[in-house]
């Protein structure tokens, strides 16, 4: 069962999951009636900068990550943001949002210049998460786990990187099965989420060079974690 030093990790991961989020007046900009592609590209675009701030506060608030090596933290926030987004963006389609945000985002999404071929997988993974009813110190720990996920490109101390992600799993594993007593498998199944998260990042570099030849710009945060222009 759960140890004390594994309650004290969980309730520093889920603070710091819930203290960052995206300021209310920039998730308010969702509600703005214009709904041309291009309009809807902008406000994601709005969505994903303030996003990622919150990602790299989120994530420097994980026990240990500080103390990794400084190109290893990069490649690590590089790695892994857009699958912290597709798990930040599925709990905004999961939870009922005050006036009714995840219709919007679904809606803007929908049309923003992404193709069908990326629309379908993504909201199928979409549908599959929601489907988990995943609770917020699961959020929580999956999004760090992820985060400090050691095979990621560049990453040189992976042994490093294990260390921090390894007593996440295993306090998630106890979570899982604390919360979901009548489903097992339930822990197994989150962790196939992260190997669906995988694939959905290979779309989404399609996506980018897709909406590059269509002459969308980017900010100069997301040009700078994604590589791009
Ligand atoms: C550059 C842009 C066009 C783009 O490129 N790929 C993706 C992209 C897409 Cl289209 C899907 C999945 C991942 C990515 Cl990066 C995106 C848009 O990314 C988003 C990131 C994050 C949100 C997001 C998060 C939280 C919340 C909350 C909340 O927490 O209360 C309220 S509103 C909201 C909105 C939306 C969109």
């Amino acid at each position: 069962e759960i140890t004390k030093e594994q309650k004290a990790l969980t309730k520093v991961i889920v603070e710091a999951y819930n203290r960052h989020q995206i300021p209310q007046d920039v998730a308010k900009k969702l509600l703005q009636d214009q709904y041309s592609v291009e309009e809807n590209f902008l406000l994601l675009t709005e969505m994903a900068t303030s996003q990622v701030q919150v990602i790299v506060e989120f994530t420097k608030s994980i026990p240990g990550f500080l103390s990794l090596d400084h190109e290893d933290q990069i490649a690590l926030l590089k790695g892994s943001a857009v699958e912290a987004m597709f798990l930040r963006s599925a709990q905004v389609f999961s939870k009922k949002m005050p006036n009714g945000h995840n219709g919007i985002l679904e809606e803007r999404i929908r049309k923003s210049g992404i193709s069908e071929e990326f629309i379908t997988p993504m909201f199928n993974f979409y549908k599959s998460i929601i489907g988990l009813h995943m609770s917020l110190e699961e959020q929580a720990l999956l999004t760090a786990i992820t985060i400090l996920t050691p095979d990621r490109p560049y990453v040189k101390d992976h042994q490093a990187v294990e260390k921090l992600q390894e007593p996440m799993l295993d306090v998630l594993r106890k979570v899982c099965v604390l919360q979901h007593p009548q489903e097992p498998q339930y822990f197994a199944r989150l962790l196939g989420r992260l190997t669906e998260l995988r694939t959905l990042t290979h779309y989404h570099a399609e996506m980018l060079t897709s909406w590059r030849m269509n002459d969308h710009k980017f900010t100069p945060l997301l040009c700078e974690i994604w590589d791009v222009q």
